[in-house]
């Protein structure tokens, strides 16, 4: 099986978190100008795309995304369709009933499309509740296809806090449209920036190891 990329592809004008710094990548040298090479400048938030947080984004006591071990984003999950376990207030713990256990990665698809054409203002958080279910069952980092696990008017954060509390990290802003439900080897690399509240990130699933 190739690597199946879940990750958002970054165009210009890519919908960001409402107030938050646009992407964009601007000409830098120009070979057609004289230049021996072409290059260009990157400004993104650190919560564009496809993404992870460190506990700082949503913590100040938190440790920034340096600290936080790679091991957290490369190994076996297991990809849910959540999309029939969406309440108001978002996915519910009901999605986790009769799972003995789970790996330490979970990766859940609300139903986000491929592609955002305009903000997903109408995204569905997580409650609190399946957080503390997952970290209970085993879970080291939650993952989402929703540009946040909390919702966009949220100004207590308690998804956030919650992964906070049960020591959980966050994967945000996957594209998980042609993913399908079941078990895998998640490679998800964010980018090496220190001392940031996050990064963006490029994620792949492969082949679960045998017998996972
Ligand atoms: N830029 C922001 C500014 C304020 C609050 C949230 C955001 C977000 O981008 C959402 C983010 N991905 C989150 O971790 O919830
Ligand atoms: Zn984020
Ligand atoms: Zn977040």
């Amino acid at each position: 099986m190739r690597p199946l990329d879940i990750s958002r592809a970054l165009t210009p004008g890519h919908p960001n978190w409402p107030g938050d710094a646009p992407y964009s990548v601007t000409p830098g040298a120009r070979i057609a100008s004289g230049d021996t090479v072409n290059t260009g400048v990157l400004s993104t938030s650190t919560h564009t795309g496809t993404h992870v947080d460190a506990p700082w984004h949503y913590d100040d006591h938190g440790v920034t995304l340096d600290a936080v071990p790679l091991d957290v984003y490369v190994g076996e999950c297991l990809l849910l369709d959540a999309r029939a376990h969406v309440g108001p207030d978002g996915v519910t713990p009901d999605l986790l009933d009769g799972l003995p256990s789970l790996p330490e990665r979970l990766l859940l698809h609300t139903g986000e499309p491929e592609r955002w054409t305009a903000f997903p203002d109408t995204f569905a958080p997580l409650t609190p509740a399946l957080v503390r279910r997952a970290a209970d069952l085993g879970v080291r980092l939650v993952g989402t296809d929703a540009p946040s696990v909390d919702p966009l008017s949220s100004k207590t954060l308690d998804a956030h806090a919650a992964c906070r509390d049960a020591g959980l990290f966050i994967l945000e802003g996957l594209n998980l449209a042609h993913a399908a439900p079941g078990t895998y080897t998640l490679v998800c690399l964010p980018l090496p920036l220190v001392g940031t509240d996050a990064a963006p990130a490029r994620a792949v699933l492969l082949p679960a190891p045998r017998g996972a």
